[in-house]
């Protein structure tokens, strides 16, 4: 007999409101992840109520007006579109959960219970193509904290679909998303990927390799230590859409974007986009390859941001291209790399 199968997208999770209130609950809870900001417990407790919740939430509570809509947050609204472009093409219970605010992967796991009681399987697909500790990890280790706690209940088997940075399928849905944008003019394409402080990365890039920070770790360390290296990945990404795309090396770059702290990845998206005009880069495409739904860091610090303090800086023009969403080739390709998708049948004759 067929295994009853579900789908359970994740993704990060945003305040419930952008009243100042609800946007300290969700950092809150975001920043005193110990998977987010590594530090001691009480050294964390301090540094997150004491500092940086009260100084952040009242500035982030401003940034999300600026990109709410009607309908709530960009990311989880354009979450729950992809949700139903899937259930479009796969007759499963899909659903949708986040790490931090809602809904909660109990709930989740509820309403996927709600369809099918006799549930075989769910698939967990963390919509992120890359691996870091702060962002897939948490992620995983959250929805199966949950499983764990109440196996009683949860009779399903948990799959967990791995980061998909250099799938195939990955690739041709972000290479069809920028095809058109590549049309146009342009001196440079800036790939900003979001940050992580160097100290998260995998052991491989650790500071003892000399000139490791800021380079592709494939310049430093052997391959076969890169198992999810968030720099690596997001370097491998990178060269497999340029090549994709038949983007010469002098046309492209690398940066880091939403830094919090000191000792983040380099270099910075913000520095980059100031220095640019003055290097003779006046017209500029940005991508953001680490995110598959729009959200505050693409709409807010980069649609907006970014392309002000270039303007500001002599740029005269700034594209940024929009995330995959609900790009038909992308939600095909979801389909693929959570291996829901059916084999195409044999044609007889
Ligand atoms: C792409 C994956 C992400 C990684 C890796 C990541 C690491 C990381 N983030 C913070 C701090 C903040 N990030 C914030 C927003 C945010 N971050 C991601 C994704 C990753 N973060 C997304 C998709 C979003 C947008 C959420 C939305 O509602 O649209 C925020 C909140 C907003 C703000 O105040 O700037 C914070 C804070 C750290 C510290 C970190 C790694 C250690
Ligand atoms: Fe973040
Ligand atoms: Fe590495």
């Amino acid at each position: 007999m067929q295994k009853k199968k579900a789908l359970l997208l994740m993704n990060l999770g945003s305040p419930d409101s952008t009243s100042v209130k609800d946007v300290r609950r969700y950092l809150n809870e975001f920043l005193m992840d110990p998977r987010v900001i590594d530090k001691p417990w009480l050294a964390r407790f301090l540094l997150v109520k004491g500092i940086i919740t009260p100084f952040r939430a009242p500035k982030s509570a401003h940034a999300y007006q600026t990109i709410w809509t009607k309908e709530g947050s960009p990311l989880i609204v354009l979450t729950k579109q992809l949700q139903a472009a899937l259930k479009e093409l796969h007759d499963m219970p899909i659903e949708i959960t986040m790490r931090y605010g809602n809904p909660h992967p109990k709930v989740a796991f509820e309403k996927l219970l709600q369809q099918a009681p006799d549930l075989d399987e769910v698939i967990l697909f963390p919509l992120y193509p890359h691996y870091a500790m702060s962002s897939y990890e948490t992620a995983v280790e959250y929805v199966k904290k949950e499983y764990e706690e109440n196996r009683s209940r949860y009779k399903f088997t948990l799959t967990v679909v791995p980061q998909f940075f250099n799938h195939p399928e990955y690739i041709q849905a972000m290479a069809d998303a920028m095809r058109p944008y590549l049309q146009q003019e342009y001196d440079h394409l800036l790939f900003s990927y979001h940050g992580i402080p160097a100290r998260h990365l995998h052991q491989c890039d650790q500071e003892n390799i000399p000139n490791s920070v800021g380079k592709p770790c494939s310049e430093s360390c052997p391959v076969s230590q890169h198992q999810n290296c968030y720099r690596y990945e997001v370097y491998e990404t990178t060269r497999l859409l340029t090549e994709a795309l038949r983007i010469p090396a002098n046309k492209y770059s690398v940066s880091f974007q939403s830094r919090l702290g000191k000792g983040w990845l380099e270099p910075f998206t913000d520095k980059r986009l100031e220095a640019m005009p003055g290097e003779g880069i006046k017209k500029l495409l940005i991508v953001s390859p680490a995110f598959v739904s729009d959200c505050l860091e693409t709409l807010e610090e980069l649609a907006i941001g970014g392309k002000e303090s270039f303007i500001a800086a002599g740029g005269e023009s700034y594209t940024f291209i929009p995330c995959m969403n609900t790009n038909p080739t992308w939600v095909n390709a979801i389909g693929n790399i959570a291996a829901i998708t059916k084999p195409a049948a044999i044609q007889a004759g």
